[in-house]
């Protein structure tokens, strides 16, 4: 069964499209990671799944359930963390846990307090005079804490230092080994995904490319060689990705190296040292997507 289910979407906002003819699904039990550059729709993507937005056309299910129309039962069972979330300021530690308590049946008060005792401020202590990534981290706990089926992660990675981003993966990689959990996550801080999602999804100008991240990261790759003084490369329909630093070149491609080399030659392109490099996800996404 799917966790999330798209089908024929289509959204404008005052007649621009965002997209027109979006179709994807998130199997249960998987870790889906959205990726695409600013401005692509991945906030609104999750605003229409949440039912807070609501689609020019097409169909959105979630948990099985029409997303413009989600239960009060079966929102409880998605965590949801939003692009820019909202924490209450008014409250404090201690009063945010009772507050979420109440209204999740599966809440576990221990993975709360796990999360939000690290940053060794007191329970007393109000999310209105905490730094960015400590509302943050507060956040992550309310969210964590509810032990949702569903989680939607809009950019988690919002004012938390590298140390906080690497716990937070680990409850993250906890969670989804804890059962038949799926995790539905969009990230600016591409490298965290490497390590997280099994499933990538890319978004670009309103196409979306769904791929196992273990298949992209082999048949998609990286090389680097230098030109000669003058000679211009462009993209193809081998070349996939290029930046360029003075002569020296990267390129993407998902022909391997005997292939490349002859299309290059094919070009007229003079060039030494080329050799294929490690490619990180980070170095994928550029090479797919391009800087800007
Ligand atoms: N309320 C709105 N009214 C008009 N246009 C909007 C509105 N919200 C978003 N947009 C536009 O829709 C497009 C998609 O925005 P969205 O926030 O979904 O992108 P995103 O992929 O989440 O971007 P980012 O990576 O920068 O967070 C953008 O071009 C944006 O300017």
């Amino acid at each position: 069964m799917n966790a999330i289910e798209v089908s024929k979407l289509c959204h404008r906002y005052k007649g621009k499209s965002v997209y027109e003819d979006l179709s994807f699904s998130v199997p249960r039990g998987s870790v889906c990671g959205l990726l695409g550059k600013n401005g692509q729709g991945k906030t609104t993507l999750v605003n229409i799944l949440m039912g807070f937005l609501k689609p020019v056309s097409g169909r959105c299910l979630v948990l099985g359930e029409n997303s413009h129309s989600l239960s009060p039962s079966l929102r409880k069972r998605v965590g949801l963390l939003h692009e820019g979330h909202q924490a209450y300021e008014f409250m404090t530690i201690a009063q945010t846990e009772k507050f979420f308590s109440r209204w999740y049946p599966d809440w576990n008060r221990d993975i709360f307090y796990d999360l939000v005792n690290r940053m060794g401020l007191s329970h007393r202590h109000r999310v209105g005079q905490m730094s960015c990534g400590q509302r943050s981290q507060v956040v992550l706990g309310v969210i964590m804490a509810q032990n949702p089926d569903l989680l939607i992660l809009d950019d988690y990675s919002m004012g938390l230092d590298a140390g906080y981003r690497r716990l937070f993966l680990d409850v993250l990689h906890d969670f989804v080994a804890s059962g038949d959990k799926t995790v539905f996550v969009t990230s600016h801080i591409v490298q965290d995904l490497e390590q997280l999602v099994d499933t990538l999804l890319f978004l670009d100008q309103g196409r979306i490319t769904k791929t196992p991240l273990k298949d992209f990261m082999t048949s998609f790759k990286k090389f680097t060689f230098t030109a000669e003084d003058g000679q211009v490369l462009q993209k193809d329909t081998v070349i996939t990705g290029l930046e360029q630093r003075g002569n020296r070149i990267t390129l993407y491609t998902y022909a391997e190296m005997d292939d490349l080399t002859s299309h290059l030659a094919g070009l007229g392109i003079r060039l030494k040292d080329l050799q294929q490099s490690p490619m990180s996800l980070e170095d994928g996404f550029i090479g797919l997507m391009g800087k800007y």
